[in-house]
């Protein structure tokens, strides 16, 4: 059967949009109610919050679809303080639109059902069916401080991405705003702000303005050409455990390039790539062990092939997202154009290689 995913994009756009509002609240907030991870990374209120928010809308429409969401229930279950903001949070937050809320299904029943659905996001992934990847908050640490960060969602069927969403409250409409190195700080959803990306495979990426209510009209984005390896934009992670950043700086001297690095949090780095507001995403192994998650990958990397570039890890394979709920077949992300794909990846591997 042919497949359009007209109705699964639609969706998506929707329940991003709307679990932003929810995230936008809590970064208006003063309190943000942090919670610690048992590998010790922080999560709010806003991750627990904007989860629940985008599993029930999945589960309205593709009730028999399977979820992997990077947040589980359990510390909320042992504590209520944190239970019960979440979900005064969540029972009042609502697209402006009666028909796009309706489409969403409206909201959550009440407390302990909002708990099982967050708890719904624990597939284990896999090669078959249809499975989502949610990212309730990408870049906590980000969002933290007042730095970019991510709302992402991604549809793979078969192991293969075919639908991705980002939301990014922070980052500029405009998709012509350069990236310049103050991008990743100190940024607000003020006047101006908010984004969302979206992508079907075979059908070319978009952005469109975030509203509050129902979906804006859309432009198709594109990598930005790169007639000169020596100019371009690249950038990492603002966190130095996510991804080496001496490394980087090696590679970026081999290629011969001189601006300094633009550091944001999040998967705005992909959004930011594809719509060429800089023009190469490099995220470069800290410990061997680590494995990236399929949540932080699935909805950049298609967004940013149909825009035109080409995603690899730093062995030039493709992002494997079949084998479960972590990319298990790969180390590190080099995310370029095209046409400097391989001349970026020869310089990553080499930079590697001496190490
Ligand atoms: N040692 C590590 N190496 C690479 N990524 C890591 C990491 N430890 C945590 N991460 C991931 O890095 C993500 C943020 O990426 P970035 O640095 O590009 O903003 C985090 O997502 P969350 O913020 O959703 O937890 C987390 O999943
Ligand atoms: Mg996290
Ligand atoms: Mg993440
Ligand atoms: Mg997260």
């Amino acid at each position: 059967m042919s497949h359009h995913y007209a109705q699964e994009l639609q969706i998506a756009l929707l329940a991003v949009q709307r679990a932003t509002l929810l995230t936008k609240r809590v970064f208006h907030e003063k309190a943000k109610g942090t919670a610690s991870k048992d590998d010790k990374s922080p999560v709010t209120i806003g991750d627990f919050g904007a989860q629940a928010l985008i599993i029930s809308a999945l589960r309205h429409s593709f009730p028999g679809d399977e979820i992997v969401a990077e947040e589980e229930a359990s510390a909320l279950r042992e504590n209520e303080g944190l239970r019960s903001q979440i979900w005064e949070l969540v029972k009042t937050t609502k697209l402006n639109d009666t028909s796009a809320e309706e489409q969403l299904g409206g909201g959550i029943k009440d407390e302990a059902a909002m708990l099982d659905i967050i708890d719904e996001g624990k597939s284990k992934g896999g090669a078959k069916g249809r499975i989502w990847a949610i990212d309730p908050i990408d870049g906590t640490k980000g969002f933290l401080r007042g730095g970019q960060y991510a709302v992402c969602l991604g549809l793979m069927v078969d192991g293969d991405v075919k639908v991705g969403v980002l939301g990014c409250p922070n980052l500029p409409v405009d998709d012509s705003v350069s990236l310049d190195t103050k991008a990743g700080v100190d940024q607000s959803d003020e006047e101006g702000k908010g984004v969302l990306f979206g992508a079907v495979q075979g059908q070319g990426a978009t952005s469109r303005p975030m509203s509050t209510g129902r979906l804006q009209g859309s432009k198709p984005i594109h990598m930005k050409r790169v007639e000169d390896i020596t100019q371009a934009t690249f950038c990492e992670s603002v966190e130095a455990g996510h991804s080496s950043q001496d490394d980087a700086a090696k590679i970026a001297q081999k290629l011969g390039i001189a601006k300094p690095s633009v550091r944001m949090d999040s998967q705005a780095k992909y959004g930011s790539i594809a719509r060429g507001a800089g023009d190469l995403y490099l995220r470069l192994p800290v410990r061997k062990d680590y494995q990236e998650k399929i949540w932080d990958h699935a909805a950049g990397d298609l967004i940013v092939r149909e825009a035109g570039g080409v995603v690899t890890d730093v062995e030039g394979s493709r992002l494997d997202f079949s084998v479960g709920r972590t990319l298990a077949e790969n180390k590190g992300v080099i995310a370029a154009p095209k046409a400097v794909h391989s001349q970026v990846l020869d310089a990553v591997k080499s930079v590697l290689a001496a190490k």
